[in-house]
């Protein structure tokens, strides 16, 4: 029989055995001949590492060299790609990418913390060593979106990338909408079909969303991954009036992440936004992700997939080896470090849309007039406004969209509400998306 391999076996150690190392090994071992002939040659799984060796993990593991000492596997010759499905920005998962891309081993990571934080030093590293270094699961999960900037929007000078960049915060926002369940049941949830992060805060608070548009911003503009840079709102403070003053007024609410280029810098924001309903980001549902990019020569590119879990991270981890295997790689940011170029924050004051603004207030005369009072001054105009009755123990609820204006004249309404003894609690802001 003619052997259809073009090489010998792509030979793996998996570090990290989790939610993402389990569905790698399920699915080498499912599609395994599909995938060699992909590849070009079988992907194998030889060496596997994780902290706990007699965990039950629900996959046969039997079959694998158990290693206890991971940053081994960087200068072994019987090993040709390491796979880090660790976590964590710093610690162990950075000390087995520096010993391995020094070591020049291609490396295969699933990790946007460490990416977010030290992208730079370790596309340095792969460059240097003229290897690979991939890392598709870490953004959007399952969805080619690194490949889609890195290649297939190559061309294109791009003015803005945005979208839904966290499965858990997705999650918990539509399943509390549709289900009108609570957010710490919804969120317990989430972790038990594996989409969270360990610390589950990362997830709520942004900063995971945070890590995934520090990179996209980077493939998308030529930029240094800047992770201070972006500006990071999660979605602890969103309750169920928001969602359903949202719906109300013809919005649903999302985690948004968004990166825009502009004569006066680079805008890198996390926040939880009011997405009209004729957007498709307002029916991205569940743990799906998405990501707009718009390009002057392609358009507008909508990229949607499972953006946690783990068939679809493995999916794109998988996806990475076959690259590996065909020898197909590049530069890590779509381009070398020394063309990447640093880029001033732009100022988020200036940026101009429409807000959404809950107060939570006093059941008193005046309270209305003392909240249109602080519009005006700050020079804000009203597009619509909400007043709800006794909303449980916490006052009245007042929401106001307002028409398009800067941001700054925003933050000034707050400025000259801050102290008042009107309201209840902090006022929710929320910008709506364009
Ligand atoms: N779960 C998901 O849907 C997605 C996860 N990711 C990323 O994939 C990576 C792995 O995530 P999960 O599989 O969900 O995590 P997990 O918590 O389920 O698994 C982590 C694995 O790493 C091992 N580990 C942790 N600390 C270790 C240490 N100090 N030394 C040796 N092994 C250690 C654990 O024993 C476990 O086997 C993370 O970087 C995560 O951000 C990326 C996309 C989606
Ligand atoms: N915790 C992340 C996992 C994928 O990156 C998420 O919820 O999106
Ligand atoms: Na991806």
């Amino acid at each position: 029989m003619t052997n259809l391999h073009r090489h010998a076996p792509l030979r793996v150690a998996l570090v990290g055995l989790g939610t993402v190392g389990g569905g790698v090994i399920r699915l080498l071992n499912t599609n395994a001949a599909l995938i060699a002939r992909r590849a070009g040659c079988p992907v194998q799984v030889v060496a596997i590492s994780a902290r706990d060796r007699n965990k039950d993990r629900g996959v046969d593991l039997s079959p694998y060299e158990w290693v206890d000492d991971m940053n081994s596997l960087a200068t072994r010759d019987d090993i040709d790609v390491v796979v880090e499905l660790i976590g964590g920005s710093d610690g162990p998962a950075l000390t087995l990418a520096r010993h391995c891309l020094n070591a020049g081993k291609p490396f295969v990571t699933a990790n946007k913390a460490m990416l977010a934080h030290h992208g730079l030093d370790l596309a340095r590293l792969a460059e240097k060593g003229g290897i690979a270094l991939k890392y598709e699961a870490a953004v959007a999960g399952g969805i080619p979106v690194i490949k889609g900037m890195r290649e297939g929007a190559a061309a294109n000078e791009i003015s803005r990338v945005y979208g839904i960049l966290n499965g858990t915060c997705n999650y918990i926002l539509t399943t509390m909408e549709k289900e009108g369940r609570g957010f710490d049941e919804v969120l317990k949830e989430a972790q038990e079909l594996g989409y969270a992060e360990a610390d589950p805060s990362f997830d709520i608070d942004g900063v995971d969303a945070a890590h995934k548009l520090t990179i996209l911003a980077s493939l998308a503009f030529g930029t240094e991954l800047d992770f201070a840079a972006v500006a990071t709102t999660g979605i602890r403070h969103v309750i169920a009036a928001d969602i359903a003053e949202a719906a109300a007024l013809g919005f649903r609410i999302r985690l948004v992440g968004m990166a825009q280029n502009g004569a006066d810098g680079l805008f890198q924001r996390v926040h939880p936004m009011l997405v009209p309903l004729d957007h498709p980001l307002a029916h991205v549902d569940g743990s799906l992700n998405a990501v707009v990019a718009e390009g002057n020569f392609v358009g507008r590119l909508f990229f949607q997939g499972r953006g946690a879990g783990d068939g679809p991270t493995a999916s794109a981890v998988v996806a990475d080896l076959i690259d590996v295997a065909r020898d197909e790689y590049g530069d890590a940011f779509a381009m070398p470090v020394a063309a990447l170029t640093p880029q001033n924050t732009a100022d988020a004051g200036a940026r101009v849309g429409r807000t959404y603004l809950r107060f939570m207030v006093q059941d008193r005369p005046g309270v209305l007039a003392e909240i249109a009072a602080a519009t005006r001054d700050a020079g804000v105009s009203i597009e619509s406004m909400i007043q709800r009755g006794a909303h449980q123990d916490d006052g009245v609820l007042v929401a106001i969209v307002t028409h398009a204006g800067e941001e700054r004249c925003i933050r000034d309404t707050l400025d000259r509400l801050a102290g008042s003894d009107s309201l209840i609690g902090t006022p929710m802001v929320m910008h709506i998306l364009d």
